[in-house]
Order: C-alpha cells, then sequence, then structure tokens
C-alpha cells in the first residue's frame, strides 16, 4: 500500500540528515517540505521564533501538544539544558511511530518523553505520572479547537505557576480564536502575538505567547 506523508518525511531525513545532528534533521524536513511535499510543522520562520521563547525561558518543565512527525520536537529538545527532558503527547500511534524515529535520528531521544495519548486525558495525569508539579514551558500545536479546553484544563489541575509560558501555533492560520479571545481578554494572562507566515507559504500566521500572572 501507498506510504503515507509522514513516513516519506521520514525516509528523506534518513536520506539527507546525518544522524545525531539535530540542525540537519530540521533542515532536511524544511527542505522537503518546501521542494516536496507541504506538511503542518511549524517550519523554519516560526521555527525561529520558537528557538527563541525557549531560548529565553530556558525551562525545566516542557509540554508540547501534537507531536505530528516531531519537527518541534527536536528543535526544542535540542536547546534544552543537560538533563531537562519534554515530555509530547500524539494520540496517532502512525504519527508517534514516524515521530519516535525522527527524535532518534536526531539523537535527542534521552531529551524527550513522548507519550501516546489524548491531551485530555493525559493533561491530568502529568503530576502522578511525571512528577511535574507546574509548567515552565508548553508548546500548543494540536487540533485548534483544543487549545482552550487545554489551557483551561491546565488551570484545573494546577499545571501553571506565575511565569510559565504558553506559545500557540496557527493563532491567525487555520485560527484559534476562542483560545486568543481567552488570553488576550482575561487578567490572568499578559498576551503577545509574534508576526510570521504559515509555514512554508506567503500566507499570514503567528505565534500567540501568553505568560500566566497566577
Ligand atoms: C481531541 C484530541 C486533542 N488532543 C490531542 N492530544 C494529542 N495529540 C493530538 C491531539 N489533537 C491532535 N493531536 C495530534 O496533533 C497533530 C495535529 C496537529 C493539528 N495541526 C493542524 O491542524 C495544523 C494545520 C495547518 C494548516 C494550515 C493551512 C492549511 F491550508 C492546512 C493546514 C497548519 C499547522 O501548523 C497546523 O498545526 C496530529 C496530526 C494529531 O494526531
Ligand atoms: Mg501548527
Amino acid at each position: 500500500t501507498r506510504s503515507t506523508r509522514p513516513q516519506r518525511m521520514l525516509k528523506a531525513v534518513q536520506k539527507n540528515a546525518t544522524k545525531g545532528n539535530p540542525k540537519s534533521v530540521i533542515s532536511a524536513i524544511d527542505y522537503f517540505c518546501k521542494h516536496s511535499e507541504w506538511a503542518m510543522n511549524v517550519g523554519d520562520e516560526k521555527g525561529s521564533i520558537l528557538d527563541s521563547v525557549v531560548t529565553e525561558v530556558n525551562p525545566s518543565t516542557v509540554l508540547e501538544l501534537g507531536t505530528y512527525c516531531g519537527y518541534s520536537t527536536v528543535r526544542i529538545a535540542r536547546l534544552l539544558s543537560p538533563g531537562t527532558k519534554l515530555i509530547t503527547l500524539e494520540f496517532n500511534p502512525a504519527n508517534a511511530a514516524v515521530a519516535k524515529q525522527i527524535i532518534a535520528y536526531a539523537g535527542l531521544q534521552d531529551k524527550v518523553i513522548l507519550v501516546e495519548g489524548s491531551s485530555g486525558d493525559l493533561i491530568p495525569q502529568m503530576k502522578e505520572r511525571f512528577g511535574i508539579t507546574t509548567f515552565d514551558f508548553i508548546f500548543l500545536d494540536h487540533w485548534k479547537d483544543r487549545y482552550l479546553p487545554d489551557i483551561k484544563l491546565f488551570e484545573e489541575c494546577g499545571l501553571l505557576r506565575k511565569g510559565s509560558v504558553l506559545l500557540a501555533d496557527n493563532v491567525i492560520c487555520p485560527g484559534t480564536p476562542e483560545y486568543l479571545e481567552y488570553v488576550r481578554k482575561s487578567p490572568r494572562y499578559e498576551s503577545k502575538y509574534f508576526p510570521a507566515h504559515l509555514e512554508y507559504t506567503k500566507v499570514e500566521d503567528g505565534l500567540e505567547k501568553s505568560v500566566f500572572l497566577g
């Protein structure tokens, strides 16, 4: 049967990237998406903004919602200080299988805990399963209509502290209007929009950075 796009992306990484070199894995995926097949990775332009926010926060506890193929997982994990791990949630087993191999090809498997399952089920388990008190940094890049219910779940589960940073992809395209309204109107968040473009296109998109005020 025909391969899937994630499988073809993995092949491109294995063919064009250097094992153990995260930068080359990132470049190989971006090249594949620009010259072979578009895919919904955060991409190089928004990825650079993601890099700068991760570097600024220098988080000890990190969560990513929506691993997909692991592109942003690799971008984030390569910047974490020694001993710090990121937890990434992916509910599609086929995506998780590809992401696992891409993360391993980058040599970052020891810095990543990939959990198969739905954020709605897993967020309430973070404390007991992973010994998390609060998250320093959260990257939201899963189904866009799940950003708002999941941020409310973080609040309910006491997983945010004064200064926790949430960074959300696609707040313009495809768009997350309810989430955007919530974080921009709520007195409990200080929100800032970083304009950019939809990965590998000229379409407007951007990232919303929201700091929890406690
Ligand atoms: C209910 C379970 C929720 N909890 C969940 N828990 C765990 N994992 C979850 C959950 N919900 C989803 N996932 C996983 O995350 C991934 C899903 C990612 C979704 N991303 C987009 O839809 C998007 C679209 C465009 C786009 C823009 C323009 C276009 F024309 C077309 C496409 C661009 C972008 O940058 C985008 O990130 C993965 C496929 C999916 O299995
Ligand atoms: Mg996205």
